[in-house]
């Protein structure tokens, strides 16, 4: 088979951290759809052994890995006559996940900081990522695109808002992600930084502004209920809390610093309820580049499995005259206070924005579990960040002490210790 290049079309094996998550099952459902150009390489679920024994059952997987051993066992007694994957668990699961040899993509798409090793191990296995686990580049974005140049490796987002940027950007640079994200620290003058440095003006990253974008005025008596409600994104509950605080958007800053090799400055935020516009690219002649979409995130991760190729698919298309308005406004950073502390974290650098990142997952599984309120989310994490004693340069190692000294602290804070 050839693509419309003319070029031999190689079918790629996909292995997928997180396979039983809100991007994990849309990843499945991309690659159940185009037969001739994916297969499943390997599947790495947290608890629910269930669906990914249907999943292992659908794609037939080499490898299969779940958190704990006893739902590894009931995992293996439930697979199909004659099927005999590789069963795994734990970290060393995730770890065996992302480096399976047959991979020519790892997705990551757990969540947390829990995605971080196993990126590396698959950045080491030589695999390119499609990135949908933030938090990794957040905690550790210098020493993993470091890690990725070294080796070849691309990291290609599948962040909606980042996809949107790479796509804006990507007419004009379309070689490795991860060595123009390196370019940053030397090396490579073709990349993207000096891209950047001659013509991307400004980064706008679009935010919905989540469920309390106007109301109420005052945050602290939200329910876990409204919270989760998130206007246009079907997601998993910590990144729905995160769009509801706005700090997604601060991660996702952070995220696109490392990705793009772009400075805090010229990294704008700009709300857009209707989630049609997933980001834009203001170019220094104020010639302005954007990419739309419906919100749904198949297509970014259709994109970066596909990569360099585009795609064709059946998804629904925008009807342009059902859109009644695209509309903007600038964030409300004294209602969401966690936004402006994000920019900050990322502007310190070194282990702060591991410190804040590990402080906010542990703030919003607590207030998930209904043990703190919501604006205490904020109160927690900041506490943390000022508290914090940054190590700049860090290594691997230093960023996993810090985010789990800020990990400790906040459990003090929330009341959990
Ligand atoms: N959902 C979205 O639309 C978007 C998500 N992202 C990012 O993608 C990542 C995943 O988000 P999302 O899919 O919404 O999250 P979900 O909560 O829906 O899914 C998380 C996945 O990770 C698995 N998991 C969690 N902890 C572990 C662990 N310790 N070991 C193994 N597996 C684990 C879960 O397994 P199980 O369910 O079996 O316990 C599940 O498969 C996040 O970093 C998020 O920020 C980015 C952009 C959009
Ligand atoms: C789909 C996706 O990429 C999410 O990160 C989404 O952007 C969240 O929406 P917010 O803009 O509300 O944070
Ligand atoms: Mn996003």
């Amino acid at each position: 088979m050839h693509n419309f290049l003319g070029g031999v079309v190689v079918i790629k094996g996909v292995s997928i951290l997180g396979s039983t998550g809100s991007i994990g099952c849309q990843a499945l459902d991309v690659v159940s759809r185009y037969p001739e150009r994916f297969f499943v390489t390997a599947l790495a679920a947290g608890k629910n052994w269930r669906l990914l024994s249907e999943q292992a059952a659908r794609f037939r997987p080499e490898l299969v890995s779940v958190a704990a051993e006893k739902d590894a066992r009931l995992l293996e007694d439930s697979l199909p006559e004659g099927y005999k994957p590789e069963i795994h668990w734990g970290e060393e699961g995730l770890m065996a996940v992302a480096a399976c040899a047959g991979a020519g993509v790892v997705l990551t798409a757990v969540t947390g900081t829990a995605g971080l090793l196993p990126t590396v191990a698959a950045i080491k296995a030589g695999k390119d990522i499609a990135l949908a686990n933030k938090e990794t580049l957040v905690a550790a974005g210098e020493p993993v695109t470091k890690l990725a140049f070294d080796k070849g490796v691309n990291i290609l987002p599948v962040d909606s808002e980042h996809s949107a940027i790479w796509q804006c950007l990507s007419g004009r640079i379309p070689v490795s992600l991860a060595r123009r994200a390196t370019g940053q620290s030397g090396g490579d003058a073709g990349g993207l930084t000096g891209i950047c440095s001659r013509e991307v003006g400004n980064i706008i990253l679009t935010a919905s502004g989540g469920p309390f974008r106007r109301e109420p005025e005052d945050l602290s008596g939200v329910t876990v209920e409204m919270a989760l409600a998130h206007p246009n994104w079907q997601m998993g509950k910590k990144i729905t809390i995160d769009s509801a605080t706005l700090m997604n958007k601060g991660l996702e800053v952070i995220e696109a610093h490392w990705l793009f090799g772009v400075e805090y400055s010229r990294i704008r935020v700009l709300v857009h309820p209707q989630s049609i516009i997933h980001s834009m690219v203001e170019f220094v002649d104020g010639s302005v580049l954007a990419q739309l979409g419906l919100p749904d995130m198949r297509l970014p991760i259709q994109y970066a499995l596909g990569y360099p190729e585009r795609l064709s698919n059946d998804l629904p298309r925008i009807n342009w005259f059902d859109l009644r308005a695209l509309t903007f406004q600038a964030p409300d950073y004294s209602r969401f206070p966690l936004l402006r502390l994000a920019f900050q974290a990322g502007e310190a650098g070194g282990t702060m924005p591991a410190a804040l990142n590990a402080a906010n997952e542990v703030a919003v599984e607590a207030f998930l579990n209904r043990k703190i309120n919501f604006s205490s989310i904020y109160g927690i994490v900041s506490r943390v960040v000022e508290n914090h004693r940054l190590i700049s340069g860090p290594d691997l190692e230093e960023i996993l002490a810090a985010d789990l000294e800020s990990r400790r602290e906040a459990r003090k804070y929330a009341g959990l210790t």
